[in-house]
């Protein structure tokens, strides 16, 4: 239904933040590839649902990023796993999500999960703290990269900044060690000028903070990407 690997532009949209019916609309109208709904903290179902419900107006792909399996709902397009590589925590990498499949596993359609390696590397996010990470070198970061692409063949290796500008020659050197993996790259983008940037080497750049900072700003990185 929906070529994921054509994808370039994503927006993150936080269950646990505002957003009113007009933003909503330029959104889902801004030519973005897809919409996930996603956060650390303060996702509950209800977030979820309103969320859902309001994006269903448009055609716009809609992604359920699982942070929490106490707000799944159907209805969605796609469901993003989260499985932190560099977590200190076995939890956050295989347990969790163990658990989930072994509740849900029978009532799953597979075609519509995809899991997700995430490597966070800034340590003031909230997923970075809750997630007990630790600071990868970029030659960690870089044996993180071979890992999903060889090793674990995830759909998505994800290069999360989230809250900070991130470093863009690390993002084009993990790119070099990537093929059949998607490179995401989330965090700090607040212009177009780094959405360019950050574009030029991974595959998907996702752009979250932005929009409840500066809306206007946020809707232009779609074309930046798109033009580029
Ligand atoms: C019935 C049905 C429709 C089912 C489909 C879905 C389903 C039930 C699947 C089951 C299979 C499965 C394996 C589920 C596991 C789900 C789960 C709970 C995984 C754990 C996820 C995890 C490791 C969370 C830790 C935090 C984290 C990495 C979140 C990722 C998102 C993220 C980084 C958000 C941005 O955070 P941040 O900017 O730091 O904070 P803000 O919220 O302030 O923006
Ligand atoms: O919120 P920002 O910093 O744009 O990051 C986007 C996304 O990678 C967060 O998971
Ligand atoms: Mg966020």
């Amino acid at each position: 239904m929906y070529n994921r690997k054509e994808w370039k532009h994503i927006f993150k949209l936080d269950p646990n933040k505002e957003i009113s019916d007009e933003q909503l609309t330029k959104i889902c109208e801004s030519g973005t590839d897809a919409v996930i709904v996603g956060g650390t903290d303060g996702v509950t179902l209800d977030g979820v649902l309103h969320l859902l419900s309001r994006i269903r107006m448009y055609t716009v792909p809609c992604i359920l990023e699982v942070s929490t399996m106490d707000a799944v709902t159907p209805g969605f397009d796609f469901y993003y796993i989260p499985m932190v590589l560099n977590s200190q925590e076995k939890k956050w990498m295989m347990d969790i999500q163990h658990q989930a499949v072994k509740d849900f596993g029978h009532m799953l359609d597979w075609n519509e999960l995809v899991a997700q390696g995430y490597c966070i590397l800034n340590p003031n996010a909230k997923a970075y703290q809750l997630a007990n990470c630790s600071l990868p070198t970029e030659e960690d970061v870089v044996a993180y990269a071979q890992m999903a692409e060889h090793m674990f063949h995830l759909p998505i290796f994800y290069l999360e900044y989230s809250g900070t500008y991130g470093d863009s020659q690390l993002v084009k050197r993990v790119s070099r060690e990537l093929e059949q993996t998607q490179l995401f790259y989330g965090g700090g983008i607040t212009n177009k000028e780094q959405a360019k940037e950050m574009a030029a080497y991974a595959d998907v750049i996702v752009v979250g903070n932005s929009i409840y900072d500066n809306f206007d700003q946020a809707i232009e990185t779609v074309q930046a990407v798109k033009e580029g």
